[in-house]
């Protein structure tokens, strides 16, 4: 399958007067395939905005290399801006003008017909409120408009930067069935967002970044499997609980107590568990295999492990001190964004 995005080896670094240098993108690498739902996932600050602004234009690279559609940009953009909608930063709208004419405007500018306004009016369930001013929706509801306006070219690859925030559960689900409508129907969808289970549920592959650069990547069967340890919940009655524990460890297994059960780990083979329990007359009462959830791969991959009584900083990149006076100074457009 071809690449529809490919960013190899990405650098981009802001400077400000205030805070000096900032490391926000690493080197850092992604590929998105056609018609995949990816995922793109990474700690508040760890570089995923940054990675959508620099790929769309709106920020530039120290260095590195893009592609969309096969095609470097942000060099080839014009050649390629028909074919993909993005929605990177919350879109500012008119607040007198209804969503209708919102994206009536907007189809107009693009050349497109005024029936494909109703078309993503439904396809974002705003139909009902589409004549409403913008100014009396909701943040959920802006945000539904938001990606109305990058359906309207009916584009062949979406970019949703946390497409899912301000939406209540009801509406979180209609954009989960939204977004895999979209990829049913052949286009290829790049959605970041912080809910790890929305992930889970609707994308077929995901890359996490940290600190400016990819820590894991590829189908989101295979990132959770980097993580399978092989454990195990086992159960058996409170009085063979620890007699349960010595055996498995002589077994050598790592076994820890949870829940008044076990956790054991480095099982290949449950068929082992029972064997050596079973061996020495000590019966299971519950066997089953704890594979690892998205959550938990992506707090262990990011080191971002919640630990009671202190505090991680929110923002994951790196400072560097103010540039030597000998250093070329920042550029102006580098200052301001
Ligand atoms: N315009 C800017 N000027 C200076 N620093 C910036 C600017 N935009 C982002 N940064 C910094 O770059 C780093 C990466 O930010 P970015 O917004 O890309 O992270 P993110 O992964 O999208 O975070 P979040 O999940 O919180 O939205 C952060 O340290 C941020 O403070």
């Amino acid at each position: 399958m071809a690449a529809v995005i490919e960013i190899e080896n990405l650098r981009k670094t802001y400077v400000s007067l205030l805070r000096g240098k900032r490391v926000a993108l690493n080197g850092f690498d992604m590929q998105v395939t056609a018609g995949q739902v990816h995922g793109f996932l990474g700690p508040n600050g760890s570089g995923k905005t940054t990675t959508l602004r620099t790929l769309l234009g709106l920020a530039r690279a120290d260095s590195g290399r893009m592609f969309l559609f096969g095609q470097p940009v942000p060099q080839a953009l014009p050649a390629v801006v028909h074919r993909f909608g993005a929605i990177v930063e919350s879109p500012q709208f008119f607040r007198n003008f209804t969503g209708r004419r919102t994206l009536s405007l907007l189809a107009r500018v693009g050349g497109l017909p005024d029936a494909r306004v109703d078309q993503v009016l439904e396809l974002v369930g705003m139909r009902e409120r589409g004549d409403e001013k913008v100014k009396t929706y909701s943040l959920g509801m802006k945000q539904r408009l938001a990606v109305a306006t990058a359906l309207l070219k009916s584009p062949e690859l979406l970019i949703l930067d946390e497409p899912a925030n301000g939406l209540d559960p009801a509406g979180i689900r209609e954009m989960r069935d939204l977004v895999r409508g979209l990829a049913a129907a052949g286009s290829t969808v790049l959605v970041s967002s912080h809910l790890l289970d929305e992930i889970e549920q609707i994308c077929d592959s995901v890359t996490i970044i940290s600190r400016g650069k990819r820590v894991a990547a590829g189908p989101v069967a295979d990132v959770l499997a980097t993580q399978d340890k092989g454990e195990h919940l086992v159960g058996v009655r409170d009085d063979d609980r620890d007699r349960a524990a010595e055996l498995l460890s002589a077994a050598g297994l790592s076994v820890v107590p949870r829940d008044g059960r076990l956790v054991v780990g480095g099982v290949s083979d449950p068929a082992r568990v029972s064997e050596v329990l079973g061996s020495a007359g000590v019966w299971l009462t519950e066997l089953s295999p704890l594979t690892p959830d998205l959550e938990s791969v992506f707090l262990t991959i990011t080191g971002t492990t919640p630990e009671p009584g202190t505090h991680r900083p929110v923002d994951e990149s790196r400072d560097e001190p103010w540039p030597a006076p000998t250093e070329a100074p920042a550029k102006a457009e580098e200052l301001s964004q």
